[in-house]
């Protein structure tokens, strides 16, 4: 039997997620859509052949829908997700979990309530196959002591919507959530520095690039240098230097072109063409964890809580300049520790 999605929001992700219903994911079919505006709604409800809705409490509580799948903007996360989890119906959700920890707060203590884990969160980095074999690199020692990391997170251009608060608390959280991820501890502290020159690019609200500082448990001191408006294409780069050798990313391109102009390769133009794959394996994921009924496994609420509190502290140094410490409450049973998940 196929899980019947209600897949909530129809921006950008959103619809690359509808077509990746339709298109490459088994055992799930997408009965019900929801978005705010209505227009959207109706016009790809139409095309898709599914039930449009205009409020997603009322499609989350539906008859028509088995699980949820939240593309919505952030701060409007915690409420769809609450009433997901209050109806007992697992639930997909994009990153952030909640722009905020004290938002993502109230989603943990709901799910423990629950007393199982219904929520799995849209780390997507996670399925990279990329991630995965830097992740093996630590894991086997070859690279010795793990010492630095130093990430770039580039995009060619964000929207108008976008705000100074969100190159911390929507973009910094993949990086954030790869560092629990690769070197499985806590960040302990972060610090954002506004370099003196910034891109013409950017719109005048934003301070384009940024520098973000981490610094984990251990003592492994990580830079992310954030450039949304870097115009080329998207470039996502992560470099981990151990005591004994250095593995990073590759190039994503399949090909090399030799002309005229000298070597070349593909650079992506988007998160949807960078991470395809990893978008297909998490998805893929969630449904059959769905199916199993098991609970999630993947990157869990407690891992979008983890974020929100390091993001807490990158926006407090966003706007003092000052280094800032994140304080981690106790990790309740229900959440693996961060080895483990
Ligand atoms: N994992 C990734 O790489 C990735 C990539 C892109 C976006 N995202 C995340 O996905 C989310 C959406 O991003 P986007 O770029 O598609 O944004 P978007 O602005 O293009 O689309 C958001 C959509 O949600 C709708 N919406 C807003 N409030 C709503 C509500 N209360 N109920 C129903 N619909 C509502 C809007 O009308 C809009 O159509 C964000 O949280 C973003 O961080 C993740
Ligand atoms: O919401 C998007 C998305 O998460 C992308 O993967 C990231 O590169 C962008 O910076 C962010 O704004």
């Amino acid at each position: 039997m196929s899980v019947n999605i209600g897949l909530i929001g129809l921006g950008m992700i959103g619809r690359d997620h509808l077509q990746r219903f339709k298109q490459v994911i088994n055992n799930a079919n997408v009965t019900a859509i929801c978005d705010i505006n209505s227009g959207v709604a109706n016009a790809l409800a139409q095309e898709y052949n599914v039930t449009p809705f205009y409020d997603a409490i009322e499609m989350i509580n539906s008859e028509l829908v088995d699980a949820v799948f939240i593309c919505s903007i952030g701060p409007v996360h915690k409420e769809q997700i609450l009433a997901a989890i209050k109806a007992g119906k697992p639930v997909f959700c994009e990153k952030p979990l909640t722009p905020t920890a004290i938002d993502a707060r109230e989603i943990i203590e709901a799910e423990v309530s629950y007393g199982k884990r219904l929520l799995q969160l849209g780390f997507m980095r996670r399925f990279d196959p990329g991630y995965q074999a830097l992740k093996q690199s630590i894991g086997t020692g070859e690279l010795g002591e793990i010492l630095l990391m130093h990430c770039a997170h580039r995009n060619p251009s964000v929207p108008e919507s976008y705000t100074l608060e969100m190159a911390i608390n929507d973009s910094a959280t993949h990086e954030i959530d790869i560092i629990h991820y690769l070197l499985n501890e806590n960040i302990v502290s972060v610090r954002v520095d506004k370099p003196r020159k910034k891109t013409s690019r950017a719109l005048g609200h934003l301070q384009d690039p940024l520098i973000v500082i981490f610094e984990t448990e251990s003592g492994v001191r990580i830079d992310d240098e954030l450039f949304v408006n870097c115009h080329y294409g998207y470039d996502i780069r992560c470099e981990v230097i151990g005591e004994n050798a250095i593995a990073s990313l590759t190039e994503q391109a399949l090909t090399v072109t030799r002309s005229a102009n000298g070597v070349g390769r593909h650079i992506a133009q988007s998160c949807m063409e960078r991470f395809a794959t990893a978008y297909d394996r998490e998805v893929q994921n969630f449904v059959d964890r769905v199916k199993s009924g098991s609970g999630m496994t993947g990157p869990s609420s407690w891992d979008g809580y983890l974020v929100a509190l390091v993001c807490d502290a990158g926006i407090a140094s966003l706007n003092d300049g000052l280094k800032h410490d994140v304080t981690i409450p106790a990790r309740p049973a229900l959440y693996q520790p961060l080895s483990e998940s």
